[in-house]
C-alpha cells in the first residue's frame, strides 16, 4: 500500500437548495503521502463537508480536489472512513463486521483472515471476534470500526470526530492505541476534531479552520518526536503548541463560542 497525498486548492463548497449554506470557501490544503493531519475548527465551519469531499461523497462547487494525483469524482478507491459513530451492524459478529469492505469490494474473504486476525489483535479485540456490537463497550466498538476501516489496508483513512462519543479516558486510551496503529501502517490520516490537545498529540499538522465557510486559516506543524507518549501533555513544549491554537481562536473572536473544548 502507498499512501495516497490529498490536495485541496480554491476548493468552495454550496450546498443546494433555498437553505443551501456556502460551508467551504477557498480551501488551499496539501497533505503530504503518509502525513497524520488533525483539521480543527469551529463548530460548522465545514470540516465534516471537506471530509465527505474527499470522500467523494459531495461534489465541490469550485476549486480543485486530488486523492493520489487524481481528481476526486465520486468515492475513489482505497479510503478508509470512520465516524463519530461506530456504524456497525448490529446483526453481524465483529468479524464480519470487519470484513464487510471486503465483501463489498467483491474479494475472497478467505484472503483476509490472517489480516483480521492481525487487526483485532492490534487493536486488543481479539477475545470479541464473534461477540456482536450490542456485546462490546462503546471504546470497543469503536476500535472496530477502525479495524473495518483498515482491512482493506487504505492508502488514505479519513476519520470524523471518532472519539467525540467517548469518555475522556477511553478516549486518551484511543489517541495512544491509534497514534501506534498509525505508526504501524504509515497511511495517510486526515483526522477531525474538536479537541485541541487531541489535535495536537496525534498530528504530524494541525490545520485551523475559519468559520463557516471555512477555510485553512492557519497550519501548524507539530514537531514532537514519535511514539508520543500521553504524558506528553504535560510538557511546555506541547503546552506551547495549545496555547498558540487557542489564542489563534483567540484572534478569531472565537473561543467562548465555538465549542472547541482542550480535552
Ligand atoms: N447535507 C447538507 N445539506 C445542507 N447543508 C449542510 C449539509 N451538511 C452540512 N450542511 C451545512 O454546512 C455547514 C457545515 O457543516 P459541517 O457538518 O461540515 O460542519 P462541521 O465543521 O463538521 O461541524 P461540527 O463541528 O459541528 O460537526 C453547516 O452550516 C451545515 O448546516
Amino acid at each position: 500500500m502507498q499512501p495516497s497525498s490529498v490536495l485541496a486548492k480554491g476548493v468552495r463548497k454550496q450546498y443546494p437548495g433555498p437553505r443551501g449554506v456556502q460551508a467551504l470557501q477557498g480551501v488551499d490544503a496539501e497533505i503530504g503521502a503518509g502525513r497524520f493531519v488533525s483539521i480543527l475548527g469551529p463548530s460548522g465551519c465545514g470540516k465534516s463537508t471537506l471530509l465527505r469531499c474527499i470522500a467523494g461523497l459531495e461534489d465541490i462547487s469550485e476549486g480543485t480536489l486530488t486523492v493520489g494525483g487524481r481528481a476526486v469524482d465520486g468515492p475513489p478507491d482505497g479510503v478508509g472512513i470512520v465516524f463519530q459513530h461506530h456504524a456497525l451492524l448490529d446483526w453481524r459478529s465483529i468479524r464480519d463486521n470487519i470484513l464487510l469492505p471486503i465483501e463489498f469490494a467483491g474479494k475472497r474473504v478467505a484472503d483476509y483472515t490472517a489480516k483480521v486476525e492481525h487487526l483485532l489483535r492490534m487493536t486488543g479485540l481479539q477475545d470479541f471476534a464473534d461477540s456482536y456490537p450490542r456485546e462490546l463497550s462503546g471504546g470497543m466498538r469503536q476500535r472496530a470500526a477502525i479495524c473495518r476501516a483498515l482491512v482493506d489496508d487504505p492508502p488514505l483513512l479519513l476519520m470524523d470526530e471518532p472519539f467525540g462519543a467517548l469518555d475522556a479516558l477511553t478516549r486518551d486510551q484511543m489517541n495512544a492505541e491509534l497514534q501506534r496503529i498509525w505508526m504501524e501502517t504509515r497511511n495517510t490520516v486526515v483526522f477531525v476534531t474538536h479537541g485541541i490537545a487531541e489535535a495536537v498529540f496525534l498530528g504530524d499538522e494541525v490545520l485551523v479552520f475559519s468559520p463557516r465557510p471555512g477555510r485553512v486559516a492557519h497550519r501548524f506543524v507539530v514537531d514532537l518526536p514519535r511514539p508520543r507518549p500521553l504524558a506528553v501533555r504535560e510538557t511546555p513544549q506541547f503546552g506551547q503548541y495549545v496555547g498558540e491554537i487557542r489564542r489563534l481562536f483567540g484572534q478569531m473572536g472565537l473561543l467562548d463560542e465555538t465549542g472547541v473544548a482542550t480535552a
